[in-house]
């Protein structure tokens, strides 16, 4: 299983580092248009392979994508990350142009790949992969739920003060600070619904700051994140690469599911070795439904600037 990796930031480079620990590829290619960076942090990586004993392959790249050729899987990192103040729409103007070329390259070597758009505005950028490339709606999956859930659990856990594991829970619809549906009616504790130990502002709290997860750690770190970034593509790659048919939400090309049509949004998918294997329908109730609806009139809103 080979795996490309656009953007060799600090995202691709956390990706790349999580997947090689997993040590389920073969081979990850890095590949970035700064000279030499790619390259450099392939090496660097390489060089923790015995410490970490991992057998996974990482090579770099400086914009050559023969090196890319026959990858399974394509990760789309690069492109400008926000600062803080920012909202993540505003990078549209820089990063169209950047994905589409990239995509487009990615497809010349690779025809059968499946891509994993992460840059952002991710919901509107993998709406853009679809309408670039043609290719079939299985192989263009959006990443910004499985960070976000993660980022739900991590803030439930602190809420119920018991560790993350202990802790189920989703965010659907868009990637956005405003647009984000924390399912808390559906989260759970071991199988106890959380609303049981926590107040109902409580978990308004929890939703709220999960929405705003990354603004926050915008702020703290002046760019945005990257580990749990990293870490969310790297289950994604893992989940078709193992063809777990795990269930991820992942902004997904809608046709009529969850009434909403031409549009990318995240909800829940079956992920494995076909990439989105199938779109899982649930029962919203009236408000997440709601929710749901003005999230992805403002997902359509950015895509109009396209
Ligand atoms: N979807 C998500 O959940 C999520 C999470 C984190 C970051 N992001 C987004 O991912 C993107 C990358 O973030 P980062 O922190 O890694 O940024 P970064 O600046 O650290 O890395 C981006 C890399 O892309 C490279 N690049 C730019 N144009 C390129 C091109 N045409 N071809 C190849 N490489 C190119 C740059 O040289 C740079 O190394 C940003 O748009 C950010 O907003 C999305
Ligand atoms: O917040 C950002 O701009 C980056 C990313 O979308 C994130 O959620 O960490």
């Amino acid at each position: 299983m080979k795996v490309t990796i656009v953007g060799a930031g600090a995202v691709g480079a956390s990706c790349a580092e999580y997947i090689a620990i997993k040590d389920f590829a073969s081979e990850v290619v890095l590949l970035d248009i700064k000279e030499g960076v790619a390259e450099g942090k392939a090496m660097d990586l390489m060089q923790t392979a015995s410490l970490n004993g991992f057998d996974t392959k990482i090579v770099g790249s400086t914009n050559d994508y023969s090196k890319t050729a026959d990858s399974h899987v394509a990760v789309v990192t690069s492109g400008i990350p926000r600062k803080p103040g920012m909202t993540r729409e505003e990078l549209i103007g820089i990063n169209a142009g950047i994905v589409k070329d990239v995509v487009s390259n990615l497809i010349k070597h690779s025809p059968e790949v499946i891509v994993i758009v992460v840059s952002n505005p991710m919901d509107t950028m993998t709406y853009l992969t679809h309408k670039a490339t043609g290719l079939p709606k299985n192989r263009i999956i959006g990443m910004g739920g499985a960070l976000d859930s993660a980022r739900f659990k991590y803030r439930l856990s602190e809420a119920l003060e018991c560790p993350a594991s202990d802790v189920d829970g989703m965010v659907i619809g868009g990637h956005s600070d405003t647009g984000m549906v924390p399912l808390t009616r559906l989260a759970v504790r071991n199988s106890v619904p959380v609303s049981k130990f926590l107040s109902e502002e409580r978990l308004a709290q929890v939703a709220e700051d999960t929405k705003v997860g990354g603004a926050t750690l915008t702020k703290l770190l002046g760019t945005s994140a990257w580990y749990a970034p990293g870490a969310a593509v790297s289950a994604l790659v893992q989940a078709i690469a193992c063809d777990q048919k795990k269930m991820f939400p992942c902004s997904a090309l809608l046709d009529g599911e969850y009434g909403l049509s031409d549009i990318c949004i995240g909800v829940p998918v079956i992920l494995g070795k076909n990439g989105i294997e199938k779109i899982v329908e649930i029962e919203l109730d009236d408000a997440e439904k709601a929710k749901m609806k003005e999230s992805a009139e403002g997902v359509k809103k950015v895509n109009a600037l396209l």
